[in-house]
Parts: structure tokens; C-alpha cells; sequence
């Protein structure tokens, strides 16, 4: 009659997954407003009547022309713009709008991405055991993933995380609790969505704000979203990348280097000019210390590279610094181009880009196995990722 209790040792190893988390699905989306970098001081300085601020303008060109950045997308538009003018102006209590119009937002797009991730997977979206949502336009419970949850009809039962203002690490920090809970629960299908609209940011020129003008030749809108599992299901799922090992590092004495805070007129943050060298000081250190928690010695260019873009100065600093070859970047130079810095989101959109060279590298050509996700923002904090990709994607 009946067996003996199983201890809680047992209980535990039943409840672990036995192989490491990997990335089963990846998709992305934008809002369909897209914006030429080129034409953007022309369009901001007029949307904004701000075509008297000579001088911000020539700021704003100068840094357009040397971000690394072709177009942007995003949601914030002429009309929106037209219905609330008091957008423009810092000083205005128009928070309550902001976040009116990025409740709705936020999620949908979120929805687009999530939509193409789970189809890329292969599984049903009720299969999905657990969503983590990032973003820094959350202002509002119940939040953004609670919204998403409904709009992809998940299951009642999914287990929700949400991050909120973690900035350009939202992405990073999403992946690494993602791999924690596919690890520990055996079964596990984690849905990570990052989804950023710029609009509860969005102010018009103002002397004195060199923050601002940074923001407005930088930022861009996306989503990006990602399936997580391990052990997967074979002849059903397909693992894109394995995740091997994950860190957090945060660079002492950098709390007010990057800074974002909501108040009455939107979200106000801080990039200061030291960033790009304070990453590039610190970025080795946390390589080394992942590769020597894998027992391994890496040499840096035989490895494949997912670094968040946040500036064109921050992967040429990180170029130079770990003497990267030509090219080692490139997924990440192609998102800058492309989207702009598109905060947590943006090397959702990295990985992928890296999948599509991987799948369309050429004949007889040899890919890294192995490979790192790194993403940064507030704190100065480091997210580092050691990948694995298996031959599977390899365009075999
Ligand atoms: C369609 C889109 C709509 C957009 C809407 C916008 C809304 C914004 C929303 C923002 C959300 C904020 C979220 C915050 C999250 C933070 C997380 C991160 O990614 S962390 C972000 C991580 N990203 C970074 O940290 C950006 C990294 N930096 C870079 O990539 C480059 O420095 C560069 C591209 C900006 C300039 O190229 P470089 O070769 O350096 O060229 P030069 O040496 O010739 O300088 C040209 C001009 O740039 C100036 N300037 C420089 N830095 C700053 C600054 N911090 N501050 C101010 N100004 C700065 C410099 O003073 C000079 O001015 P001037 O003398 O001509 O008057």
C-alpha cells in the first residue's frame, strides 16, 4: 500500500529541470512610425516650435551624425503630439496622459512580439508557464503584464513577474531570471517581453538639458520577446542558444551616472558623458569572472558577441578594450543602425539578428559555439550572459 515518502532531497531533483534553460523564441516589433535620423532635428525642432533654438539643433545634429543610428521607430506621432501639445513642455503635470497612452501601448506592442515568439517556438501560447514583463512605462497596477497575459490568452495560472525602470538592463536581467525559473521548475515555457515606448519620455528642446537632446538622438520604440525552456521537446522545440552561466555586476560609486525618475511631467533620466569609459573600465573584469566560473579560457574573437548598444561610443569602447576584430559587433552595430537604442528591448532584437547571420552564414564558414549577451544601464550595472549555440541553427 502506497510507497514511502519521497524526502525533500528527491522533491527537489524531481522539480529541476535536468538540462540548462535556452532560448526556444524570438520576436520583435516596432510601433510603424519610422523616423530618418537624418530628418529627425528638422522634425523634432519642428514639432516641438522649437526652430528658434539654433543652437540645440546643431547640438542635435552633431550628435545624429555621429550615433551609428540610419532610422528609428516610434509611437509617439504628429497627431498624438497634436492632441497633447503639453507633451513638449518638461514642467507640465502630464503624467497622467503619458501613462494613459503607454497602458495601452505598451502591451500591444509587446503582443506583436510576443505573437511572432511563440510562433517561432512551435507550442501553443496556453503552454506558457510563466511571463516576465520589463519596462520603463509602467506606472499602473494592474500592469503590463497582466494586459499582455490576456491579450495572448495565456492561462489563468501563469506565474507573472514584472520589472519596472530597469532601463537598458531590463533585457539582461529579464533572460537571467528566465533561465533561473526554467532551471528550478522542470517543464517550465518562460515568456520574457521588453517593451519600451519613448513617449513618457518625450519633452521639446530646452537650453540647460544636455540629457534631452542625448535622448532624442539615442532612443527608439520596440519590443522584443523571448521563449525560454529547457529541456526541449525534441522534433517540437529547437534551442537557439543555451544559456551556460549569468552574472549582475553593479560598478561601485556610478549610482548617479545613468538615473531615471517619474515625476509630474514624465520620466527624466540622466546619461552622463563618463558611461561609455566606465563600461569599457569594467566590461573585461565580468567576462573573466564568467568564463572562470565555467572553468574555461576564452579568448575573446573566437567568440560570438550580443552587447547592448546603448551609444556608438559604448561598442567602440568595448571594441578597443577586449581588441575585438572588425566585425565582431556587428549584430549590434546593425540594431543601432536600424532601431536606435531601444533600452531593455534592444538585445532582444541582437539575438535575433546574431540567429538570422547564424542561419544565413556562408559556405564552409566556421561560427563561434560559444558567445555573450551583456547589457548595461541604472546602478552601473553590468547583466552578463555566457551562450551556447548549438549546430542546430547553424543553416545545416
Ligand atoms: C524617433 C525616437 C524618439 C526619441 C525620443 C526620446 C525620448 C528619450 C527617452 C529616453 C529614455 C531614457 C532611458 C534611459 C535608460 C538608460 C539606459 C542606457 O542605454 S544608458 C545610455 C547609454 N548611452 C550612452 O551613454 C551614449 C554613449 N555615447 C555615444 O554613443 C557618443 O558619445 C555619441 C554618439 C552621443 C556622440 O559621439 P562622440 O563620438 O562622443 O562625439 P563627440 O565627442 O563629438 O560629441 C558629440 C556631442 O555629444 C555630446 N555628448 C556625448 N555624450 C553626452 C552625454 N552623455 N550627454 C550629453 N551630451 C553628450 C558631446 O558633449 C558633444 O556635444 P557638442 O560638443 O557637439 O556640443
Amino acid at each position: 500500500m502506497g510507497s514511502a515518502p519521497a524526502t525533500v532531497g528527491e522533491i527537489r531533483r524531481a522539480q529541476r529541470a535536468d538540462g540548462p534553460a535556452a532560448v526556444l523564441g524570438i520576436g520583435t516589433a516596432n510601433p510603424p512610425t519610422c523616423i530618418a535620423q537624418d530628418d529627425y532635428p528638422d522634425y523634432y525642432f519642428r514639432v516641438t516650435n522649437g526652430e528658434h533654438l539654433t543652437d540645440l539643433k546643431a547640438k542635435l545634429t552633431r550628435i545624429c551624425k555621429k550615433s551609428g543610428i540610419r532610422q528609428r521607430y516610434m509611437h509617439l506621432n504628429e497627431d498624438l503630439l497634436a492632441a497633447h501639445p503639453d507633451f513638449t513642455d518638461r514642467k507640465s503635470p502630464s503624467l497622467d496622459a503619458r501613462v494613459d497612452i503607454a497602458s495601452a501601448a505598451v502591451p500591444e506592442l509587446a503582443a506583436s512580439a510576443a505573437a511572432k515568439a511563440i510562433a517561432d517556438w512551435g507550442r501553443p501560447a496556453t503552454e506558457i508557464t510563466h511571463l516576465i514583463f520589463s519596462t520603463y512605462s509602467g506606472a499602473r497596477a494592474p500592469s503590463g503584464d497582466r494586459r499582455l497575459a490576456s491579450l495572448l490568452g495565456l492561462s489563468p495560472t501563469v506565474s507573472r513577474t514584472m520589472l519596472n525602470l530597469h532601463g537598458c538592463y531590463g533585457g539582461g536581467r529579464s533572460l537571467q531570471l528566465a533561465k533561473e525559473l526554467a532551471e528550478n521548475n522542470r517543464g517550465a515555457r518562460v515568456l520574457v517581453a521588453c517593451s519600451e515606448i519613448t513617449l513618457i519620455a518625450f519633452y521639446g528642446p530646452e537650453g540647460g538639458c544636455p540629457d534631452n537632446i542625448l535622448g532624442q538622438a539615442l532612443f527608439g520604440d520596440g519590443s522584443g520577446a523571448v521563449i525560454i525552456g529547457a529541456d526541449p521537446v525534441s522534433n517540437v522545440e529547437r534551442p537557439l542558444f543555451e544559456m551556460a552561466f549569468a552574472s549582475q555586476t553593479t560598478i561601485p560609486g556610478t549610482e548617479d551616472d545613468i538615473s531615471m525618475e517619474i515625476n509630474k511631467g514624465g520620466m527624466e533620466y540622466h546619461i552622463s558623458n563618463k558611461v561609455p569609459r566606465l563600461l569599457g573600465c569594467n566590461v573585461e573584469r565580468c567576462l573573466i569572472d564568467a568564463f572562470d566560473a565555467l572553468g574555461v579560457r576564452a579568448k575573446w574573437n573566437d567568440l560570438f558577441w550580443a552587447i547592448h548598444p546603448g551609444g556608438r561610443a559604448i561598442l567602440d569602447h568595448i571594441e578597443e578594450v577586449l581588441g575585438l576584430d572588425d566585425g565582431k559587433l556587428a549584430a549590434s552595430r546593425h540594431v543601432l543602425s536600424e532601431f536606435g537604442n531601444m533600452s531593455g528591448t534592444t538585445v532582444i532584437f541582437v539575438l535575433d539578428e546574431l540567429r538570422r547571420r547564424r542561419v544565413v552564414k556562408k559556405e564552409g564558414e566556421a561560427l563561434p559555439e560559444w558567445g555573450v549577451m551583456m547589457a548595461f544601464g541604472p546602478g552601473i550595472t553590468i547583466e552578463t550572459l555566457v551562450l551556447h549555440a548549438p549546430d542546430s541553427l547553424d543553416g545545416n
